[in-house]
This record gives structure tokens, sequence and C-alpha cells, in this order.
């Protein structure tokens, strides 16, 4: 079975994905942290005049052991992030990683922004997370100041609404409502709450397809 769970940033894909991969003893994949890790790798090198083959080439040879998650969910890995996104070669390389993910048997849970609509268009169950870009920069604050990085929530949202306005027009993206994906907005949710809401529609989806089968 594969889960295809996608969202804007911050929105809690990634806290229910794990929830439900637990849930259901199916592998996750966060697919943000490996554009996150390309992101990180081209730290110091976003400004070369040839930055595109630069951030293809670390895609293409990526290795994500290698990276520490601490380094990858910061907020600038996140904006760096989504620069190299739109890059075409990058997704592809990418895409590769993600599919042979998805396809090991006995299937997998899969997080990000094109799961549902690219990457496994034909898995069992869609859900789309979101919430409020607020309460989503609210929770981020929250996230890295408890980690003890200082930032503040304005700085937050202001970042987060970029990266979703950046990400719904990637040309090179598939970031949208897959017609079929089951929506879940979180906003007034507690991640207990926003579990079983999801857990319920993951179970309804199968529940129908049994019935129909
Ligand atoms: N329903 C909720 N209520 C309160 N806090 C939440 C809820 N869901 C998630 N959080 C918290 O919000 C933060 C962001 O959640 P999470 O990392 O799951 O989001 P994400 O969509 O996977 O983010 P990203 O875009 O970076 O991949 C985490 O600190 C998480 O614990
Ligand atoms: N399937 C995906 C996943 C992520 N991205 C890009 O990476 C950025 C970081 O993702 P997070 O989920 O960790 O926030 C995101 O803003 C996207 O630009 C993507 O394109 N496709």
């Amino acid at each position: 079975m594969i889960i295809a769970i996608d969202g804007p940033a911050a929105s809690g894909k990634g806290t229910i994905s794990k929830k439900l991969a637990a849930h259901f003893q199916l592998p996750h994949m966060d697919t943000g942290l490996l554009y996150r890790a390309v992101g990180y790798a081209m730290r110091d090198d976003l400004d070369l005049p040839n930055w595109e083959q630069v951030a293809i080439e670390k895609a293409q040879t990526l290795d994500l052991a290698q990276y520490d998650e601490n380094d990858l969910t910061t907020a600038e890995a996140g904006i760096a992030a989504s620069k190299v996104a739109r890059v075409p070669e990058v997704r592809a390389a990418l895409k590769q990683v993600q599919i042979k993910f998805a396809q090991q048997p006995g299937g997998a849970i899969l997080d990000g922004r094109d799961i549902g609509t690219r990457i496994c268009p034909d898995a069992e169950v869609k859900l789309y997370i979101t919430a409020d870009a607020p309460t989503r920069a609210e929770r981020r604050t929250k996230q890295l100041n408890e980690r003890g990085v200082n930032v503040h929530f304005d700085e937050i949202l202001a970042q987060i609404e970029k990266r979703d306005a950046d990400d719904k027009d990637n040309p090179a993206g598939a970031f949208f409502v897959a017609a079929d994906a089951h929506l879940l907005d979180t906003t007034k949710l507690s991640i207990e709450a926003a579990f079983q809401a999801a857990l319920q529609l993951v179970d309804g989806v199968l529940a129908q397809k049994k019935s129909s089968s």
C-alpha cells in the first residue's frame, strides 16, 4: 500500500506521516529532506553563475545518509531547497530516488509536495494536509525555538508565505491538490486529533476499496 501525503510548509504532514507509518508499519520518506539536502549542499554555491549545473550534479549523486537532519531542518535549508526544487533536472534525479523508495515490497508512505500528483499518482490513499499560514508559522517558530534557534514569528511567517507561493508557481513542480486527495485542515486540531482524523480518512478509503473489489 502506498500512502501519498502532500501539503504546504509546516502543515504537519511529516508528523502525521510518521504516525501513520508507525500505525501501518510502513517505511516513511520525508521527500522534503531530499530537496533540503541538495539545498544545504549548495549553501556556498548558490551564487555561482553555473549553480543550476552544480545542483544537478549534487542531486544526481545525493547520499542522504551523509547529512545531519538538524542541518537540513533549518529555515535557510528550506529556502535553498525551494530554489533548487525549480530546476527540472534536480527534480528528475530526486524523482528516481522517491520512486525506488515507493516501490519497495509492502509499500510506503511518502510526504512532500508532488507525491499524489506526480511521484505516486496511483497511490491507494492520498491526503492533502493543510493549516492556515499563521498557525503553521507559530508551530514552526515554536519548533525552532525549542531547538535553541532564535527566530521570530514574523520572519517565519514571511518565509512560509514566500515558500508556499514559490512552490505553487514552480513551473517544474506539481504542487496542487490531486483530484482524488482527501483534504485535512489541522488548524484547529491537536497533533493527536489530526492523526486520528488522518487515520479515519485512510481507513475510510481502504474500507471503500475493499467493498468495491
Ligand atoms: N496539529 C498540530 N498541532 C500542533 N503542532 C503541530 C501539529 N502538527 C504538527 N505540529 C508541529 O508543527 C511543527 C511542524 O510539523 P511538521 O514537521 O510535521 O510539518 P511538515 O509539514 O512536515 O513540515 P515541512 O514543510 O518542513 O516538511 C512540528 O514541531 C510539529 O510537532
Ligand atoms: N516533494 C517535494 C518536497 C519538497 N519540495 C521542495 O523542498 C522544500 C522543502 O520541503 P519541506 O517539505 O521540507 O518543507 C519545499 O519548499 C519545496 O520547494 C518539493 O519541491 N517537492
